[in-house]
């Protein structure tokens, strides 16, 4: 039992009716974020919508990415799925947070390489949102490089408010977009 099978009486996804269209860029939920932020030593990862609950996103692997040489990291690859499945919130407008991401890496992925992420939501339980997501090398439909299965859990934006250093919360406090990107999510048809 790993948590990640949806129980009984789990429902399919729904997309939002104001999630952005297939295709549209999703953006960043926080500049700051070591995925898809405008950070030096992050990901620069850029996600767009896909159709249903599904997102797409690419992600090159730099030379500060490697964990043996020329070869990337097993966490920084298991960081740009976990930002993958993290931009699925943008299609269910819910904030939810990883609870357990269970990846497997299936091959190598050298220092260079484009990876291209898919991600989509399978089943949603109360505040438990079941996903999967994949990594191909090259191109959307190359050899398969990572898979995962994961466990989002819904929380409020209370949520980053207590837990955050008091620091950056209250610069994202004082940034008027900020706010108005996280409330946006809290607010459901
Ligand atoms: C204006 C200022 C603020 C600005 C805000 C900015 C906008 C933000 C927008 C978007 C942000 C998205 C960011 C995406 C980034 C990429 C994704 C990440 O990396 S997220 C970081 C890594 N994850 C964590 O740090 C979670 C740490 N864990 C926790 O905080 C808690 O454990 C939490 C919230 C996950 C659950 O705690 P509970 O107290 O709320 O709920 P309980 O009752 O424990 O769990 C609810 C249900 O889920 C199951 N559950 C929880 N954890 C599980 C696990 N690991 N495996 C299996 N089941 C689990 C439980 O068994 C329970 O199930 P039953 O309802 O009883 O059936």
């Amino acid at each position: 039992m790993t948590g990640l099978t949806p129980p009984e009486g789990a429902t399919e996804p729904v997309r939002h009716p104001d999630a952005p269209a297939p295709g549209e860029p999703l953006g960043a939920h926080y500049d700051q974020c070591f995925g898809c932020g405008d950070q030096s030593r992050g990901l620069g990862l850029s996600a767009r919508a896909g159709e249903g609950v599904s997102v797409t996103a690419d992600f090159t692997v730099g030379a500060g990415h490697q964990g043996a040489p020329g070869l990337a990291h097993g966490g920084v690859l298991a960081a740009a799925l976990d930002e993958t499945l993290g931009s699925l919130n943008w299609l269910q407008r819910v904030i939810a947070v990883t609870g357990r991401l269970e990846t497997d890496f299936v091959r190598p992925v050298p220092v260079g390489t484009e990876l291209h992420l898919e991600a989509r939501v399978t089943a949603v339980h109360g505040r438990k949102i079941y996903c999967s997501a994949a990594g191909r090398i090259g191109s959307p439909d190359g050899p398969l490089a990572l898979r995962a299965q994961a466990l989002f859990i819904e929380v409020r934006v209370d949520h980053f408010i207590e837990n955050g250093r008091a620091e950056e919360i209250d610069a994202a406090l004082a940034d008027p977009d900020q706010v108005k990107l996280a409330r946006a999510f809290e607010v459901n048809p």
